[in-house]
């Protein structure tokens, strides 16, 4: 079978494995690294800054993959409803100097009777794991094919979904797959709240409301000198001023979401339901005298 066609210095779309895989097999083959940017579309400025690190990289092309995977989504959950502009999505992989875009259907990743998953290990079932069942199990399922299919030097994951950005890293070693995984910051909204495809299911009232979970966390960050205990005390406080907004988790952990430690590095992590839209965010805190 013979290699799809590849335009450089334009956006090429393939939806079929197969066709992605040959391609980028052919692009190292002549030397060339890859970076891959996964998303489930919808993209903003947090995914353009993904793809503006990953254009970074010299000699390097940068492609994406846009692909809303039903196994991370439970039921009840968002799936059907979950924003899918397409052709909007293209626009901006092209302005932002994508070369490759892998759009596959279900049925190409999923073929009938597909049975085999990754399993995460215990901290899939914390925090978002313990809100969603089996999400990261769809996740990393998924980012492992997409790992395989399109075989990149480097993936870019976004700390907006630390959780995931951690697991995803756990699985690349444990799992010895060849691909270097970079975590990206946070692109906020002025006012500090996270972007996020969910956030265009916000009204305008809840969306003044959204930006007190960045706030919270904020708070807490700036008291990491006192402790652990300080740094949740002055979260908790700044959301009781929005009893609106429906706490699930706010915790402190470790930076790799093990128990935090008395001294150093941690990570305060936070999900909220603004009526009837989940919200996830996290900071960086500096405990104690930070040693
Ligand atoms: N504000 C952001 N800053 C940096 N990276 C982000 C941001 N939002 C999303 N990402 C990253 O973009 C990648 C694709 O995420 P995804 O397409 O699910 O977008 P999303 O905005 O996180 O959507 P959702 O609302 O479903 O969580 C992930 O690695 C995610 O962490
Ligand atoms: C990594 C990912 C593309 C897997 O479906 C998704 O969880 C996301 O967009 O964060
Ligand atoms: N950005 C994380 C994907 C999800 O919420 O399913």
């Amino acid at each position: 079978m013979s290699t799809p066609k590849f335009s450089r210095g334009q956006l090429n779309v393939f939806q079929t494995p197969d066709d992605v895989n040959r391609v980028t097999s052919a692009l190292h083959g002549v030397g060339r690294k890859v970076a891959l940017v996964p998303t489930m579309g919808a993209l903003h400025d947090g995914h353009r800054e993904l793809l503006r690190r990953a254009k970074r990289l010299p000699g390097t092309v940068v492609g994406a993959s846009i692909f809303v995977n039903p196994l991370q989504f439970g039921e009840g959950e968002d799936f059907d409803a979950y924003p899918r502009p397409l052709e909007h999505d293209l626009e901006v992989l092209a302005e932002m100097g994508a070369e490759l875009v892998f759009v596959p259907k279900v049925d190409d990743l999923y073929a009938p009777g597909h049975s085999v998953t990754v399993h995460p290990g215990p901290l899939g079932d914390e925090l978002e794991g313990a809100a969603r069942p089996g999400h990261f199990s769809g996740v990393l399922t998924v980012v492992s094919k997409l790992l395989n299919i399109v075989a990149p030097d480097y993936a870019f994951f976004g700390e907006k979904d630390y959780q995931q950005l951690v697991l995803v890293k756990r699985m690349v070693r444990e799992l010895n797959i060849p691909t270097k995984v970079i975590g990206v910051s946070t692109v906020r909204e002025h006012d500090g709240l996270a972007l996020s495809s969910r956030n265009v299911y916000l009204s305008e009232e809840q969306r003044a409301d959204a930006a007190v979970l960045a706030a919270a966390l904020a708070a807490g960050a700036h008291a990491g000198q006192e402790g652990a205990e300080a740094v949740l005390s002055a979260a908790r406080q700044t959301l009781a001023a929005r009893p609106q907004v429906a706490v699930d988790y706010l915790e402190l952990r470790g930076t790799d979401l093990g128990p935090a430690p008395v001294d150093g590095q941690a990570r305060l992590l936070i999900a909220a339901r603004v009526s009837r839209t989940r919200l996830i965010d996290n900071l960086p805190v500096l405990l104690g005298a930070g040693v």
